[in-house]
């Protein structure tokens, strides 16, 4: 039970040291010996498309394979968009195959952040809805920028959808039962004060100073010896993705049957189309 798979992955096989490598979708540096930085570069909205989702995965496993790399810092090369979640279009009218493996995509990216040996802090530019709101959850630590008109949260109802059960799960053990309800049922999306009241992030900061705020909380919790915070990180989290990882298959029929429901498809839709006023 201690040692969950993939919590205390072995770095054999993945490639060490980073030096600036840029690759579509993901710049990953490492701005000093222990911390690595993984920006988002998806143009409009760093929405989580299949490949979006699998370069992210990939990008986190890449910084995992420097052994002196103990923190990454998450960030957005958007100063005003951190990710718009999951990718609409790939639930829009899809082709069944391939939905079910964005949806695998998508669980493995989840397992890959949240079950990291890396300490992970998300420097949270702007908006993060929804899966956006994932990939700050997953992390150890979250600030976020100022700006009242900025949204984090879990918008899914709104969109006709619900969150999967692990991201409830997540959503419940970072804000509590009752907040959840609100926050899930009403589709709530959260203000940078309102979601620092809730304990959604951990700190809000000025636009300018989050990269620096995010590097130095990172700095913190790269000098914490390794052994104890990745077993501690372990006991915390194993249980979640130990659950997801027996149920995968499971949960993608279950995506799939809700997605491809008419309702879901006509729902979908008229949110796509409403975005932008473009589509
Ligand atoms: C019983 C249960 C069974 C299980 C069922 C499981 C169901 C699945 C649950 C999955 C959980 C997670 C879901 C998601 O993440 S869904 C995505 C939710 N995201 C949103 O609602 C955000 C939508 N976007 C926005 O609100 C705005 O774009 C934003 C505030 C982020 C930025 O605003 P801005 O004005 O700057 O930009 P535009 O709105 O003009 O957008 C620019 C273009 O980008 C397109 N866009 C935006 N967001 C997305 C997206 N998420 N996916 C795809 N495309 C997106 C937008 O349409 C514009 O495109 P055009 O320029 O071509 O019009």
């Amino acid at each position: 039970m201690f040692a969950s798979r993939g919590l205390l992955r072995s770095s054999r096989r993945l490639v060490g040291g980073i030096s600036s490598a840029t690759r579509t979708y993901v710049n990953l540096s490492k701005p000093s010996t222990s911390v690595a930085v993984l920006e988002l570069d998806r143009a409009p909205v760093n929405s989580l498309s299949k490949e979006m989702a699998d370069a992210v995965s990939a990008a986190i496993k890449e910084a995992e394979g420097d052994d002196k790399v103990q923190a990454l810092v998450l960030k957005s090369s958007n100063p005003k968009i951190f990710s718009a979640g999951l990718d609409i279009t790939e639930m829009n009218n899809p082709e069944v195959e391939r939905l079910e493996d964005f949806w695998r995509s998508i669980q493995d990216l989840f397992l890959t952040l949240y079950g990291s040996r890396l300490s992970t802090v998300a420097a949270i530019e702007g908006h993060s809805p929804a899966g956006g709101c994932l990939l700050a959850m997953s992390c150890d630590y979250r600030v976020m920028t100022e700006g009242e008109n900025f949204k984090i949260g879990l918008n899914e109802t709104k969109l006709g959808i619900a969150a999967p059960y692990w991201l409830k799960d997540l959503f419940v053990k970072t804000i509590g039962n009752r907040e959840a309800e609100l926050g899930l049922g009403l589709g709530k999306l959260y203000s940078p004060s309102e979601a620092l009241s809730v304990n959604l992030i951990d700190e809000v900061v000025k636009n300018e100073d989050v990269l620096e705020v995010a590097m130095k909380e990172a700095e913190t919790w790269a000098k914490i010896p390794p052994k104890g915070r990745v077993a501690s990180k372990v006991m915390l989290r194993s249980e979640m993705m130990d659950e997801l990882r027996e149920k995968k298959e499971l949960d993608v029929g279950w995506f799939r049957d809700f997605i491809m429901e008419e309702g879901t498809q006509k729902g979908i839709d008229a949110y796509l189309k409403s975005l932008g006023g473009k589509k």
